[in-house]
């Protein structure tokens, strides 16, 4: 797509607050002749161990996108206007059929993902990760996974079901859809089952940076150990908003304490932008339990964060060609 893209509702015609809810009030898909990268809501929570709630999370986090502006200073970058970035609406996943769910997500994640060269999700809980890894797979072949977590999300079943947002990562390396030399969880923390759990995670091809890790050592430290072991693969980043503190995301299924700062996750995200992202989702914002938008907002931004890198992907893979 070399035209000029189109870019949001202009927030000096249209009040911010007016208008449809597409994230960052960019257009619909529909709307425009060609995208580059789609965001995407998956409205689905069946697979949550404690509270209810992130089925609301895509129509949260779009409310809460109205304030996004076009130039990202962080990264020296306008995202939306380099390429084209569209609203492609909510995937529909069976609410009461986690498998047929699973089935939904990866189907319609292959079909979007055909026409468009990124994809952007918005959760919904973290059980997406999985099909969203089939379809990523499908296209790109074993990724990287990055995954920023409180949680490992390694672990086998719960109530006997092998399919819940505790149990993504596991599945997926499994099946071979994630590359279990590269992939690495960040900001993880608090009790486990047992200590099992982290030879599981290792054995099923996972590295820790824990988020005690990055408040001891710090944000370059932690950059330059997920770098050295991403490396040049392509890369699938899937952030789960409760590697947040509650303190900076309380609007969340399953919080635990001594999390990761917003500003250190989002430093975290600028320090990766020449990495070759091929695709992200921010997963697990339960609006019931926020409060005065911040778990959105955190949300928002680090979705913001994804995109620019993204669409820096996509020049840099038009340069080279
Ligand atoms: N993926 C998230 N957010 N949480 C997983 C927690 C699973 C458990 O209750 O042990
Ligand atoms: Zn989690
Ligand atoms: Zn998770």
């Amino acid at each position: 797509m070399n035209r000029t893209p189109v870019g949001p509702l202009d927030a000096s015609k249209t009040p911010r607050f007016a208008g449809l809810s597409t994230f960052a009030r960019l257009p619909r898909i529909e709307d425009v002749d060609g995208t580059d990268i789609a965001v995407v809501g998956i409205p689905f929570d069946t697979g949550v161990s404690y509270r209810p709630g992130a089925r609301f999370g895509p129509e949260h986090v779009r409310a809460s996108s109205r304030l996004l502006r076009p130039y990202n200073p962080a990264q020296d970058f306008s995202g939306w206007e380099a390429v084209q970035v569209a609203d492609a609406g909510d995937i529909a996943a069976n609410p009461y059929h986690i498998d047929k769910a699973v089935r939904q997500v990866a189907d319609a994640a292959a079909e979007l993902g055909s026409s468009v060269s990124r994809i952007l999700t918005l959760g919904g809980d973290h059980t997406i990760a999985y099909p969203l890894l089939q379809a990523i797979n499908a296209k790109c072949g074993p990724v990287a996974v990055l995954h920023f977590d409180a949680h490992l999300d390694t672990w086998d079943t719960y109530f006997e079901e092998p399919v819940t947002h505790g149990t993504p990562f596991r599945r997926a390396s499994e099946e071979g859809l994630i590359d279990r030399t590269a992939s690495m969880h960040v900001g993880t923390r608090g009790p486990l089952y047992g200590k099992q759990d982290l030879e599981d995670d290792e054995r099923l091809g996972f590295s820790l940076v824990t988020s005690e890790y990055v408040e001891e050592h710090g944000i370059p430290s932690a950059l330059a150990r997920i770098r050295k072991r991403v490396g040049d693969k392509p890369l699938y980043i899937s952030v789960d908003i409760d590697v947040l503190d509650p303190a900076h995301a309380p609007g969340t299924g399953t919080p635990e304490a001594g999390g990761l700062t917003s500003r250190e996750l989002l430093r975290l995200i600028r320090g990766l932008t020449d990495l070759r992202i091929v695709g992200a989702d921010v997963v697990e914002v339960a609006p019931a339990y926020d409060h005065a938008q911040m778990t959105g907002i955190a949300a928002s931004h680090v979705a913001y964060e994804l995109m620019t890198a993204m669409a820096q992907a996509i020049v840099r893979e038009r340069e080279a060609e």
